[in-house]
């Protein structure tokens, strides 16, 4: 396995008598050996362009792909020894689940073909692997989502590549087997410790998969860290808002410059910082951060509670405040419309941003 790193990447899209496209707007990243990266991001912000660049799928604006410290850019895609695991499979409908899995082997060794027995020694053990042997004889229309996903990641593996590229692995799937399809891709990727990014918009994949993650908007990475960090210390409105579920609350306030955030006349939150006064910002609290007590904390009234089996989720009004509270109850909390409650939240889980620039005040 080695390591790979994305210096100053980018990308603009030029076709005739079309404005160009900006796609990939200067990436820097650098993935330890055996790293599982997850590049996180809603539809359009150059996810997939980033991967085909370095699977050479794509040719390159600008700056550099390094993998094991030697850049790859001037490489064709065979040259490259990155395994790609596609979102729509491309597995060949006339083979075999064996056959698919040989011709990955053999798309690459052209002129270095390994032999017969040597071949059919690596479909077996990739097989065993990846829980496919017993349908190594069958065809790909045969298959079940989640085993094409499955021969499509073998067929990626069986290189040995030094990279590994999986694009929306789990998206086809049923909730069911995705869970379980994510747990055998965690295994599998832990197991064979390669370097891996894996490209989602699917924030729960990205969070249970990913050493690290780099969440992305318009060519642009808005943060790099762990689960973890990203949850906890979002850099900005754009990544509080996009990692979390249900979402954060985003209530846009001013500062009394005493250590609160006035959100309407009647209404105001303590800051986990001191923040100067009268300057615009914006709080964010996550739903599972906010506590309905009977003691102090701010007047609400209840405008929606859904009772769900381990927790509930309660939609809350607050005097003078525009946009709705949702906050996560407990299972034996029950509520009804109308019902008034208070509702508070610990300053020191509390984020704030400026309503300018989204920018964390943290
Ligand atoms: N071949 C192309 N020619 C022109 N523009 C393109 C091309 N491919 C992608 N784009 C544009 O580049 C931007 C990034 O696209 P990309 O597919 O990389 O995003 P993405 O995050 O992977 O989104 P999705 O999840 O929808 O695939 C988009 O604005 C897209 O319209």
């Amino acid at each position: 396995m080695a390591e790979l790193a994305l210096r100053e990447l980018r990308k603009t899209y030029r076709s005739r008598g079309r404005p160009a496209v900006d796609a990939v707007r200067g990436i820097d990243l650098e993935l330890r050996s055996g790293e599982l990266l997850g590049l996180l991001g809603p539809s359009g912000c150059g996810k997939s362009t980033t991967l085909r660049m370095i699977a050479g799928l794509e040719t390159v604006t600008g700056g550099d792909i390094l993998v094991g410290g030697a850049s790859v850019v001037g490489r064709p895609a065979q040259a490259r020894n990155i395994g790609v695991a596609f979102e729509n499979y491309a597995l060949y409908p006339p083979l075999s689940v064996a056959e698919n899995l040989a011709f990955g082997l053999k798309a690459r060794r052209r002129g270095a073909r390994g032999s017969r027995g040597e071949v059919a020694r690596k479909v077996a053990e990739i097989a065993e692997r990846v829980a496919l042997t017993d349908l190594l004889q069958a065809r790909p229309a045969g298959l079940s989502s989640g085993q094409k996903q499955r021969v499509a990641l073998a067929r990626a593996l069986i290189r040995e590549p030094d990279v590994l590229l999986l694009d929306e692995p789990l998206s086809h799937l049923d909730a069911a087997q995705r869970d379980t399809t994510r747990r055998e891709l965690k295994r599998i990727q832990g197991d064979l410790g390669h370097t891996t990014i894996l490209v989602t918009h699917d924030q729960e994949e990205a969070l249970s998969l990913a050493d690290r993650i780099a969440v992305m908007k318009d060519g642009v990475i808005q943060q790099l860290g762990t689960p973890y960090e990203i949850y906890d210390s979002p850099a900005n409105v754009f990544v509080a808002d996009f990692v979390g579920e249900p979402a954060i609350n985003l209530l846009p306030g001013i500062s009394t410059g005493d250590g609160h955030a006035r959100l309407s006349r009647t209404v105001s939150f303590a800051l986990p910082v001191k923040v100067a006064q009268d300057r615009e910002i914006v709080i964010g609290i996550r739903p599972e951060d906010l506590e309905l007590s009977g003691g102090d904390g701010v007047p609400a009234r209840v405008s929606a509670h859904e009772p769900l089996l381990e927790s509930g989720i309660a939609t809350l009004a607050l005097e003078g405040v525009v946009r709705p509270l949702v906050a996560l109850t407990g299972p034996e909390v029950r509520l009804v419309r109308d019902e008034r409650v208070r509702v508070g939240a610990d300053p020191g889980l509390t984020h704030v941003f400026d309503a300018e620039t989204g920018d964390s005040l943290r």
